[in-house]
């Protein structure tokens, strides 16, 4: 008996490149990484990492110059081959002047659907876009939310394997975001698997499985966030001591007795902290400090994030606008 692919995507050694006058530029240089089955992959990166060339080579929109994609265990360049993928492409692509239903049923006929299959989909999408009530309206009077929903419905009328969606919020409010992750969410338990493209380091740490980082056109890391926070900052935490006076002498001389690494300069009101195991260190930490005549005012321990490892991984912040 075949097993099936553990493995939904796989991408090696990925390359592509464009000409821009007489010079070239790599969007792609060497890609390699997985989409395993039933999860949702995070392919983060700034604007301009290559993102958008990704999911173009991976539907088949841009042919790569070099490198292989195997999808469901196929090679991407066997005849339908692409028929497990569905594809929701960054720009929104509806027909203003048609309502919901019409579009649902066009982008359904598109797929192949037809007869009662297409009608129970698009009865489905109707449901899962939260939009049953608004089937019969244009999509032209639509908000960017609700037309995200949409756009995102059309992509899965034929059910695929795997969805490919680049960038699904951008331009949409934190409510909408909520809901089209809801709804991916949905998708996902009932196992599809799932790539998206983002520069939002919130929804790749909070939103996903997994996470492949990426910085003009490499991969960088590639794991869980709880993995790469250990791969690259570590399990240290940074604590922030804040005191009721100034250090004295020469800052943390009268901490002496603490084994924890501290940062103290006399004149600050504050004390940095690296803590291994801040549940048992801390609270001896904070008693040597009173023990030292100090008052403590606040405590800040500030838990690693998306942020700081991707600050640590490419020595610049990816901004997250
Ligand atoms: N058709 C093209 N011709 C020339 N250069 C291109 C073309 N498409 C993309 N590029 C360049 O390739 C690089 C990667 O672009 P791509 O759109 O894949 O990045 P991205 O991560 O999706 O960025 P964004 O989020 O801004 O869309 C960029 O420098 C871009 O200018």
């Amino acid at each position: 008996m075949i097993s099936p692919p553990t493995d939904a995507i796989t991408v090696s050694e990925l390359r592509k490149s464009y000409r821009r006058g007489s010079a070239s530029h790599t969007a792609l240089d060497g890609i390699t990484f997985q989409l395993r089955r039933g999860e949702r992959l995070a392919y983060l990166g700034p604007n301009g990492a290559g993102k958008t060339t990704m999911i173009r080579c991976l539907s088949g929109r841009t042919r790569p110059d070099s490198g292989s994609i195997e999808l469901m265990g196929r090679p991407a360049n066997q005849a339908n081959a692409r028929d497990c993928v569905g594809l929701v492409p960054q720009e929104i692509a509806l027909y203003g002047d048609l309502t919901t239903r019409e579009n649902l049923s066009a982008f359904g006929r598109f797929h192949g659907l037809t007869g009662k299959t297409l009608k129970q989909q698009v009865q489905w999408a109707l449901q899962w876009t939260g939009l049953a009530d608004r089937a019969d309206d244009l999509v032209n009077t639509f908000s960017g939310g609700m037309k995200r929903r949409i756009n995102l419905a059309c992509g899965v009328l034929h059910q695929p394997e795997v969805l490919l969606l680049d960038e699904p919020s951008v331009g949409v409010d934190p409510q909408s975001r909520q809901r089209i992750f809801a709804m991916l969410g949905e998708l996902s338990s009932s196992g599809t698997s799932i790539l998206l493209t983002t520069h939002h380091l919130d929804e790749a740490e909070t939103q996903c499985d997994r996470i492949v980082i990426v910085d003009n056109g490499r991969v960088v890391a590639t794991g869980t966030f709880d993995e790469l926070v250990r791969q690259t900052i570590g399990v240290d935490r940074k604590v922030v001591i804040r005191l009721d006076q100034a250090l004295r002498g020469s800052g943390n001389e009268p901490l002496a007795t603490t084994e924890t690494q501290l940062t103290a300069r006399p004149g600050e009101n504050h004390l940095d902290a690296q803590i291994h195991d801040v549940a048992a260190e801390l609270p001896r930490l904070i008693d040597a400090v009173g023990a030292a005549g100090y008052g403590v005012v606040d405590v800040d321990v500030q838990n690693p994030s998306l942020h700081h490892v991707f600050l640590h991984l490419t020595g610049h912040a990816l901004r997250d606008g």
